[in-house]
C-alpha cells in the first residue's frame, strides 16, 4: 500500500458570491487509493474539487497536486477530471468528442477505443452525444477523464443517475485504476457509497468532519453504517464536549 500523498491541502479557504464556502481545510489525499469525498448537497464537494483541479479561485491556503500548485500547466496531462455536468460537445459523436480531447492532450488516438470500452460505451461510438441518456453522457465525460492514463483521476458525483449494475461496474473500474497505481478521488452525496472507498473525507457546511478509513469511521462512532456515523458526527459537533 502506498504511503505518499498525491494531493496536499493546507488551510484551504474559498469564497464565492460574498460567502465563505470552505473554511480552512487541511487534508492529504493518499496515492494509489480511492478517496471518497462524501457530504450532503451544498456541503462544498464541487467547490473543493474545483480548487483541486485549478478552476476555482481560492481565498486562502494552498493546494498542491502531484508536487505542483493546483492548476499548473504540467498537471494537464497528469490529472483527469470529470465535473458534474459532462463537458462534451452535444453535436459531436462519442468518438468525435473523445478523439478531439485526445488530440488536445496529445494522446495516442488508440486511447479512444480503450476508454470507450472502460466505460462500457461500445456500440455507441458513432451516436451523437445529444441523443444519449444523461447517464450515458456522463460516461462520455468520464471516458474523457480516463484518456492518457492520468496519475490522478478526480470525478464529481460520477455515479449519479446510474442504475445499480452500472454503479457497481463503475466502482469496479475505480478498483482497477487503483490496482494500476492511479489515485482516484470521487465525490458522492450517497452515504452508502462510503463503504466502497479506501479513505473517506466527510464534508459538512464547508468543513471536514472526518478523514480516515470507513472502518475507523464506524469504530470511532460505534455506528453500524456510514449514514448513521455521519449523523453521529454532526450531533457530536453540536455538543463538542461529548467525546467518542
Ligand atoms: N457560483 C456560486 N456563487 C455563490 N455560491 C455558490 C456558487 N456555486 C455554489 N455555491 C454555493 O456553494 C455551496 C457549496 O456548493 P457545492 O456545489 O460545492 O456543493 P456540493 O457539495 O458539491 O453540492 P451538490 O452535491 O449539490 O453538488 C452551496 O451553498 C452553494 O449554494
Amino acid at each position: 500500500m502506498a504511503n505518499s500523498v498525491s494531493v496536499e491541502v493546507r488551510g484551504l479557504r474559498v469564497g464565492r458570491g460574498g460567502r465563505e464556502l470552505l473554511h480552512g481545510i487541511d487534508a492529504g489525499i493518499p496515492e494509489g487509493r480511492i478517496t471518497g469525498l462524501i457530504g450532503p448537497s451544498g456541503s462544498g464537494k464541487s467547490t473543493f474539487i474545483r480548487a483541486l483541479v485549478g478552476v476555482q479561485r481560492i481565498s486562502g491556503g494552498s493546494v498542491t497536486v502531484l508536487g505542483h500548485p493546483a492548476g499548473s500547466p504540467v498537471l494537464r496531462t497528469r490529472v483527469g477530471y470529470a465535473g458534474q455536468t459532462a463537458a462534451v460537445y452535444p453535436d459531436l459523436s462519442v468518438a468525435e468528442n473523445l478523439r478531439y480531447f485526445a488530440a488536445v492532450r496529445g494522446d495516442d488516438p488508440g486511447e479512444v477505443a480503450r476508454v470507450v470500452s472502460m466505460v462500457g460505451l461500445e456500440g455507441y461510438e458513432n451516436r451523437v452525444t445529444a441523443l444519449l441518456s444523461g447517464g450515458q453522457r456522463s460516461r462520455v465525460g468520464l471516458a474523457a477523464a480516463l484518456l492518457g492514463r492520468s496519475r490522478l483521476i478526480v470525478l464529481d458525483e460520477p455515479t449519479v443517475g446510474l442504475d445499480p449494475v452500472l454503479r457497481g461496474e463503475l466502482w469496479q473500474l475505480f478498483r482497477d485504476l487503483v490496482a494500476d497505481g492511479t489515485t482516484v478521488l470521487v465525490s458522492s452525496h450517497a452515504m452508502d457509497e462510503a463503504a466502497r472507498c479506501d479513505e473517506l473525507m466527510l464534508l459538512r457546511a464547508g468543513r471536514l468532519l472526518f478523514h480516515d478509513t470507513p472502518a475507523e469511521l464506524l469504530r470511532r462512532t460505534g455506528e453500524p453504517d456510514a449514514e448513521r456515523a455521519f449523523v453521529h458526527l454532526v450531533a457530536r459537533e453540536a455538543t463538542p464536549e461529548v467525546a467518542v
